[in-house]
């Protein structure tokens, strides 16, 4: 039985991956952390875990907790678990961080996107871009996993293959994003007021969004250059889902058919990437609760460009599934160990 502790519990992202460690037949989790909820039973927290959750929260004790789980989890704001990563630590235990410490490779990119200073860069060339569809392999030995972000687990997986064939011409995508407000997360800010968010729809971070650098920085590894992209994210009034549609121009003269046999080169195969079929577009409904990426698109031709479209639930594809999966992968488990959830709808 794996030992789970989440650091960040209490949090949306947290929350769902003790949803998800619940119905893991191969983990339990050890360790309810929290920063404002210390001793306080965690289903007062989550009024939805009475009864099935018996634990209270605890502190962030980095040395007890690495003796007492054999995997932790960090869902907490950027820059926490760079400043409680050490080789003590990650000699005992693997660390998955749901946070973007680690996942962009230079140093000085992610201090200028972020604005904080990196507290532990001597372990980001080891740690691992734990978008599992992609680095399966590098996953499975890793002691320390960056979790990719929920638009950039979206956006790339929608664009990986075409980008990897050279079927798009790199410096004209754009990348248009909608995510629901469980994306902020669970801390007040008044932008995530009911009234601000309710019957509304706003970009934001425009031309400056933290996630930008990651996208790039992974589909430039795909299509081996650097990629120069925008970006623009949008909250619309949903709990869950990110929809994002993505613009290229063509670079070769291709068919529906050609192009859906590039996607399915890469994911056939894969559990948790559906192609949909043609005419049929990816809706953030069709995949709530669940660990799919529903994918499909269109080729315009009479501009040229095609339009591939990605969904995902940004609280389990996009963070607390992938991470699981990553877990999974981590120890040996089945990949889709405790990933069996369907998508709920209405
Ligand atoms: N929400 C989402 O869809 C996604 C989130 N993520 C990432 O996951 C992480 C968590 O996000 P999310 O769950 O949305 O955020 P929330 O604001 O909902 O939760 C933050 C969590 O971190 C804890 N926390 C805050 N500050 C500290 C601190 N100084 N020390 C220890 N714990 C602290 C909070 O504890 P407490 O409540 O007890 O104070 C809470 O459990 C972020 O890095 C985010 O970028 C990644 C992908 C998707
Ligand atoms: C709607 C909303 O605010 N979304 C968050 C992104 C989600 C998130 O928490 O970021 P990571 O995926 O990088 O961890 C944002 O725009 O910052």
């Amino acid at each position: 039985m794996i030992k789970a502790g989440i650091i960040g519990s209490t949090g949306y992202a947290g929350a769902e991956l003790v949803r998800i460690l619940m119905g893991h037949k191969d983990a339990e989790i050890v360790w309810y952390g929290s920063r404002s909820y210390i001793d306080k039973k965690y289903a007062s927290v989550y009024q939805n875990m009475f009864q099935i959750v018996d634990a209270v929260c605890m502190d962030d004790n980095m040395d007890e907790l690495a003796a007492a789980a054999d995997v932790i989890f960090t869902a907490t704001p950027q820059g926490l678990c760079a400043s409680l990563v050490n080789e003590d630590i990650l000699s005992k235990v693997k660390i998955i961080d749901l946070s973007a410490d680690f996942r962009i490779k230079d140093v000085a990119t992610y201090e200028k996107w972020y604005g904080i200073e990196h507290k532990s860069p001597e372990f980001i060339k080891e740690a691992v871009y734990g978008l599992c569809e992609i680095n399966r392999e590098d996953v499975k030995n890793a002691r320390l996993i960056a979790n990719p972000g929920c638009y950039t687990t979206c956006s790339i997986l929608t664009a990986y293959p075409l980008a990897k064939e050279g079927l798009i011409d790199m410096d004209t995508l754009i990348i248009d994003a909608k995510s629901g407000t469980s994306g902020a997360g669970r801390g007040a800010k008044v932008p995530n007021l009911f009234c601000e968010v309710n019957e509304n729809m706003k970009a934001y971070g425009v031309a400056s969004h933290r996630h930008t650098p990651e996208i790039e920085e992974q589909l430039g590894y795909a299509c081996g250059h650097q990629v120069v992209l925008n970006f623009t994210p949008h909250l619309v009034p949903m709990n869950r889902g990110i929809l994002a549609t993505e613009y290229a121009k063509l670079i070769k003269n291709v068919t529906y058919a050609d192009v859906k046999a590039v996607y399915e080169k890469y994911y056939k195969d894969e559990k948790f990437i559906r192609l949909l079929d043609e005419g049929v577009y990816p809706e953030t409904k069709w995949v709530e609760g669940s660990n799919y990426v529903d994918i499909g698109f269109k080729i315009d031709e009479r501009t040229g460009r095609i339009i591939m479209m990605g969904a995902i639930d940004n609280l389990v594809k996009g963070a607390a599934g992938q991470a699981v999966q990553n877990m999974n992968l981590a120890f040996g488990l089945p990949e889709d160990e405790g990933l069996d959830l369907v998508p709920m709808f209405p």
